[in-house]
């Protein structure tokens, strides 16, 4: 499995890479970012996941998620993949919408023609990209997290609710927690997976809860100035399903932010801080 570097930037000590590779999960190209903080020749680093949301590359957060200056000193590894194959041959929403397709992966592995052959994020990362990113990078692969950003937030939990072994935090800044009760997932699920309704439970954080999925506790920012809030992300079903089957949540209402990088910028040290806590020894 070879990587090809696209760009190095040293900051805050460390490096941030761009790097891209052939995909063997979407049949593409995969571009992704990975920043290495400064370290001991030899230390092996706890690495953080950040899932992205509609519209995203990896440079959203790259560029704006102002992450750097916490992970070096925290000395974690931060990773950010793309949110879908892209290329030429890869088929798109019908309409160009922002909200399917290219952008709009919501890391799944679609089963419906014509997406079933490239749109597979869900195997790209839990577990083409983690390899990728272990073998070649100073990843301690037992001390994972990962944290996420609306479609990314949604992707986020439920990766770790599906993997609770594997990450030992997760967090989400404005997640879609129940994407088969809105807008959004439904036209994803539905295009992605097909109609049945249960083929989209292993795919929505809160029926994942309903159904026995455990996990140690999420930390979830939202906005209560975010447009999508009341529609889209709907946290109080998280808040709902966490309570009863009795999984911490740490739900914060932030007044007055909005769904944007100026407030995932904002929260993010927070949100690493307490993974750096959860990924220690
Ligand atoms: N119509 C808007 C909506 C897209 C948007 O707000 N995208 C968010 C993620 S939304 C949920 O997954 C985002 O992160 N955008 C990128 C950014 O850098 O802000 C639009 O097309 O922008």
């Amino acid at each position: 499995m070879t990587i090809q570097t696209v760009s190095t930037n040293k900051s805050y000590g460390g490096v941030q890479g761009v790097y891209r590779h052939v995909s063997q999960a979407t049949g593409t190209d995969m571009v992704f970012s990975v920043y290495v903080p400064p370290h001991a020749d030899g230390a092996r680093l706890p690495v953080v996941w950040y899932l992205s949301g509609l519209t995203c590359t990896h440079a959203n957060v790259t560029e704006k998620g102002e992450f750097r200056k916490a992970c070096a000193e925290l000395g974690l590894i931060f990773v950010a993949p793309d949110t879908s194959p892209r290329g030429p041959d890869v088929p798109g929403d019908a309409n160009n919408a922002y909200d399917f397709g290219l952008g709009a992966g919501f890391y799944v592995d679609a089963t419906e023609a014509p997406f079933a052959r490239n749109y597979r994020m869900w195997s790209y990362v839990t577990d083409e990209l983690p390899k990728l990113v272990a073998g070649n990078f100073p990843v301690d692969a037992k001390r994972q997290s990962v944290m996420g950003h609306s479609m990314g937030g949604h992707g986020a939990l439920t990766v770790a609710l599906r993997n609770p072994h594997r990450y030992r935090a997760a967090s989400a800044f404005a997640p879609i927690v129940a994407p088969s009760q809105v807008p959004w997932g439904i036209k994803a699920l539905t295009g992605y997976l097909g109609p049945n309704k249960d083929a989209w439970r292993s795919h929505d954080t809160v029926a994942l809860i309903e159904d026995g999925a455990k996990f140690s506790g999420f930390l979830v920012d939202v906005g209560e100035a975010d447009n999508f809030l009341k529609e889209q992300l709907k946290p109080e079903l998280l808040e709902a399903a966490c309570s009863k089957a009795n999984i911490p949540l740490t739900l914060r209402r932030q007044p007055g932010y909005d769904h944007s990088y100026y407030f995932i910028s904002t929260f993010i040290g927070d949100h690493l801080h307490w993974h750096a806590e959860k990924l220690k020894g």
